[in-house]
């Protein structure tokens, strides 16, 4: 999915319509200027937004609907749900999750998600790590420790062979001494650095396919039971959506999603059901090669999006994620994370968007 097929050419792929709209959204790193300290992100495109779908203000009573953007009763589904006539699978569902529920799901994906047997991106480097959130929240450090035999973690041993016996444990910051030399890392840099991780059927990015031999629980039942009302406006009716895996993208102010097409799991006609939270971002719905000129909405802390049939061979991407305070669109989750316990989670969302998609595998 993520492995992104490109044209033969950088200067094809640069040329892809699909391309320049990425170009149009993204921020921009202006050139180095030396030794002036760190570079500064800027907005790209941020000057022309007027081409951006913004269905939550279609919501609003007696506001004609653009050409080709249809509002859908969906029966047995009681939320607005948009489509666009020339993107068929394709559902957009604004505001689908309140702010607790929002809050709720932030911080499982925080704090429940990253838990091993899940694995992170994180996961290749340190091994399993339990209880990321709370030693973050406890302002602990990962350390490297020794193994029983006294070797440290990926030494050489006596036969020259290096061992992957990744071993690293949480300890109390004072714990570390100056001059230490064992490889260590904050808790708060490491959530900082959580990039995706898998529930339920585990994803190999490596294979591009679920490996199902790897240990895994199956979707915890609170995000099962959403999930399957959520797609309700993609399903045959009668038809229920059976999710067996989801990945969790976690995305920092810089962060973009390329252009890819979602074709791992085997039936197509049963939707990606993928939930928004934190700040906004831009979203592009392009078309079945990069040519064509993609689609782009802003999705927002909330909005859930259905890919189902041939919406899922399309190139889809976020290529921009709004963090300026004027623009992130998270004051509803600011005023219900105002406790002690979730400090962490306050300041951790003030920069950073999360989606969890949930599929049927099989
Ligand atoms: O972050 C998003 O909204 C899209 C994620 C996505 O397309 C994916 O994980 O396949
Ligand atoms: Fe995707």
């Amino acid at each position: 999915m993520y492995g992104e097929t490109e044209p033969a050419t950088a200067g094809a792929s640069e040329r892809t319509a699909f391309r320049q709209a990425e170009k149009k959204y993204k921020l921009y790193k202006p050139p180095s200027t030396k030794g002036r300290g760190r570079k500064k992100l800027t907005g790209g495109g941020v000057g022309d937004l007027s081409e951006v779908v913004d269905f939550h203000a279609l919501l609003a009573g007696g506001v004609e609907l653009p050409d080709g953007i249809l509002r859908c009763d969906c029966p047995g589904f009681d939320l607005p749900v948009f489509r666009f006539l020339d993107r068929p699978g394709f559902y957009f569902i604004p505001g689908a999750l309140s702010t607790e529920q929002q809050c709720f799901w932030i911080r499982e994906s925080l704090k429940t998600f990253p838990q091993p047997p899940n694995r992170t991106n994180l996961t290749a480097l340190y091994g399993p790590i339990f209880d990321l959130l709370t030693a973050a929240q406890n302002q602990k450090v990962l350390l490297e420790v020794q193994n029983s035999d006294g070797r440290e973690s990926n030494e050489q041993s006596n036969s020259g062979e290096k061992t992957c016996t990744m071993n690293f444990k949480f300890v109390e910051n004072s714990k570390i001494e100056k001059g230490e030399t064992r490889r260590s890392t904050t808790a708060t840099t490491l959530v900082r650095k959580l990039r995706w991780s898998t529930l339920g059927l585990q994803f190999d990015w490596s294979k591009r396919n679920y490996d199902v031999s790897l240990p895994h629980n199956s979707i915890p039942d609170a995000l099962a039971t959403l999930a399957k009302k959520m797609a309700i406006p993609a399903m045959p009716s009668g038809v229920e959506f059976s999710p067996e895996a989801a990945i969790v993208n976690y995305y920092g102010p810089s962060d973009m999603l390329g252009g890819h097409v979602d074709d791992m799991e085997a039936d197509w006609t049963k939707p990606i059901v993928s939930i928004s939270l934190g700040c906004k971002c831009i979203f592009l719905l392009g078309g079945k090669t990069r040519d064509e000129v993609p689609r782009a909405m802003f999705l927002r802390s909330g909005d859930i999006v259905l890919m189902a049939g041939e919406a899922r061979e399309r190139f889809h991407g976020v290529p921009r994620i709004f963090t300026e305070s004027d623009q992130q669109e998270i004051s509803g989750l600011v005023s219900q994370l105002s406790g002690d316990d979730d400090r962490f989670i306050l300041d951790y969302i003030h920069s950073s968007r999360i989606n969890i998609n949930i599929r049927q595998v099989y």
